[in-house]
């Protein structure tokens, strides 16, 4: 093998330079964002409306890689609500699912966590999309796995929410294989009827029960 890369001579002119530091941020620089919530925030609160724990969420969009069935190659996640602001679910990792032979895609397990954590969001009926997600791999994943996730919220601040995960193997109660920490941004339906392209949103809009229940959330705060 090798030397490893850190022993490795380096190339003329290949010499690393930091980046200027400046305070100065622009749309190019945005502001560094944080996963600790501000003193500030405050709890999260489930809606009054919210499905009892137990409850199958099922599919916010049915082409959704995340939770929809319309995907042959998705993950087809179903999640649960919880107790409080929590939910469980649960991902079957499929030969299409990897990365090194027999292994999870690292992307694909990430996916899993923000599909997890942002179904969070439904309990409080917000409308939101992932501003920041970190994640940490501790365990490699086997193709046939089943992921048992669990997801909580743990402060909002404005229109941040911020939440956390957890995807175990082997059982719930197994060792964890992989973490994630997230910022979710509170948004209007507008941002999606704004930003996705033109057939899918019109696709969308002619579903009434994908409206009614994005717009419901938007005027029962
Ligand atoms: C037809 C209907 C269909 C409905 C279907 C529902 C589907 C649900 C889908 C779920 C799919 C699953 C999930 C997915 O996969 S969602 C897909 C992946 N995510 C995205 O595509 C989001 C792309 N980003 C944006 O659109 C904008 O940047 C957003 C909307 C996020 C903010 O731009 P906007 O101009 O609106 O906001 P603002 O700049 O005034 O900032 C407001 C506050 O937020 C803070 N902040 C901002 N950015 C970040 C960041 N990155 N980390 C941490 N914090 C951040 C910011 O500091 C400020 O804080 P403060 O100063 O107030 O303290």
């Amino acid at each position: 093998m090798g030397p490893s890369l850190a022993r490795r001579a380096r190339l003329p002119g290949t010499a690393v330079r930091s980046a200027a530091v400046s305070a100065a941020t622009s749309p190019e620089t945005p502001p560094e964002t944080s996963l600790v919530p501000p003193d500030d925030a405050v709890a999260p609160v489930r809606h009054p409306e919210a499905p009892a724990p137990g409850t199958p969420l099922g599919a916010h969009y049915d082409h959704c890689f995340g939770c929809g069935q319309a995907l042959p190659h998705g993950l087809h996640l179903q999640a649960h609500a919880g107790e409080g602001v929590s939910v469980t679910a649960e991902f079957t990792v499929k030969p299409q699912h990897q990365g090194a032979p027999g292994l999870a895609h690292g992307g694909v397990l990430t996916s899993a966590l923000d599909e997890t954590l942002g179904s969070l969001n439904w309990l409080m009926h917000s409308i939101a999309v992932t501003g920041r997600l970190e994640t940490d791999f501790l365990l490699p994943v086997p193709v046939d796995t089943v992921l048992h996730l669990d997801a909580r919220c743990t402060a909002v601040h404005g229109r941040k929410i911020y939440s956390d995960a957890v995807g175990r193997i082997g059982g719930p109660k197994g060792p964890i294989a992989v973490r994630a920490k997230a910022v979710f941004i509170e948004v209007k339906v507008e941002h999606f009827i704004d930003n996705g392209r033109k057939e899918e949103i019109e696709a969308a809009m002619e579903d009434p029960d994908q409206v009614r229940r994005a717009r419901a959330f938007e005027v029962n705060p």
